[in-house]
């Protein structure tokens, strides 16, 4: 990045090579552009010991493109803990800039995860959507600590639906009823879910990964944190949790700058159409889902999780 750009002034100055980029196979897994463009790269990244990841399907919550998982939230939190609950501190720069996303390109000057990553010493934390056969080695072989926050898979959906809409990088969502079966299908943004989900979830002892799920974020945010304190070997005191409990509740997240990606130009992220902070809730796919909707994806579900045993929970 030019250095005298913020990363604001950066995207505004790309913004006519900003578009909705189409969808690449990488490995079977589909990808923006920018990003199979530019895989090489990544998949040659190798981390620090010390860095830490952040890896959900998108909407799990970040720039571009995550998962609709929780993936910002989980990074607020994170951010916070390793800075003792310091609120201002974590209003240094936009989630984007303080936790790169490790595979994200867009057209330049913005810079890409790389770029950012580069720019920092470590311990860095850094946000990924990659399914876990595309992360890049150096991450095991390192014994990085991995935090992965998974969200059933009905509201994980809906909530990628909107984002869509409003996300003027990402290809379009189309109607809502073709959209479910895009998304059974493995058919947007990162794949399949089901294998996001299961892949992580195999591997979670033997490669000491955090499997977190955001249903339990919802019901119980105190214990969720304090599980993620201990991950990372912290130890924080009960005022600075519950401290840290307010400023990641969904109601100030969304009026934060900072976190609620409102930083984004309108031209790409178009809040009127859906806000990025937009209702955070569980079960929020029953006011999206018909019942023969519903009846077709739990079907569906069903044998594409058959032997998951992953407790998975679509109302709190
Ligand atoms: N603090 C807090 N509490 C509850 N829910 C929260 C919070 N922060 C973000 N969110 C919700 O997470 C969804 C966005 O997911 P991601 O951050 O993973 O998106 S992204 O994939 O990184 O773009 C998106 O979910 P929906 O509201 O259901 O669309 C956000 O509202």
């Amino acid at each position: 990045m030019e250095k005298q750009l913020s990363y604001r002034e950066a995207i505004e100055k790309a913004r006519n090579a900003l578009c909705r980029f189409p969808l690449k196979n990488v490995r079977g897994v589909p990808l923006m552009e920018p990003i199979a463009q530019n895989f090489e790269a990544i998949w040659a990244f190798c981390p620090d010991p010390s860095d830490l990841l952040i890896a959900t399907y998108p909407k799990a919550v970040t720039l571009h493109i995550l998962f609709r998982t929780g993936t910002t939230w989980t990074q607020e939190i994170v951010d916070l803990l390793l800075h003792n609950g310091d609120a201002e501190a974590c209003k240094r720069a936009p989630t984007a800039v303080r936790i790169p996303f490790l595979e994200i390109h867009s057209p330049p000057p913005i810079p890409s995860g790389l770029d950012l990553l580069g720019t920092m010493s470590p311990p860095r934390v850094i946000k990924t959507h990659l399914p876990i056969q595309l992360v890049p080695e150096g991450f095991w072989e390192n014994k990085c600590k991995v935090i992965y926050v998974a969200r059933n898979a009905k509201d994980n959906m809906v909530s990628y639906y909107h984002f869509d809409r409003m996300n003027k990088t990402q290809p379009e969502p189309g109607p809502w009823e073709g959209y479910i079966h895009k998304f059974m299908k493995g058919e947007l943004g990162w794949g399949s879910w089901y294998d996001h989900v299961k892949g992580y979830w195999e591997e979670k002892e033997k490669r000491n990964i955090l499997y977190l799920f955001f249903e339990d974020m919802k019901e119980n945010p105190e214990r969720e944190i304090k599980r993620i304190m201990k991950y990372l070997d912290l130890t924080l005191s009960d005022d600075v949790i519950s401290h840290i409990v307010e400023l990641t509740s969904f109601k100030v997240m969304k009026e934060n700058p900072m976190a609620n990606y409102t930083f984004i130009p309108k031209p790409i992220f178009d809040h009127s159409i859906s806000p990025f902070m937009r209702k955070g809730e569980v079960g929020d796919w029953v006011n999206h889902f018909s019942a023969s909707q519903s009846q077709l994806f739990d079907e569906d579900y069903e044998k594409q999780m058959k032997k998951a045993n992953i407790p998975f929970r679509t109302n709190i």
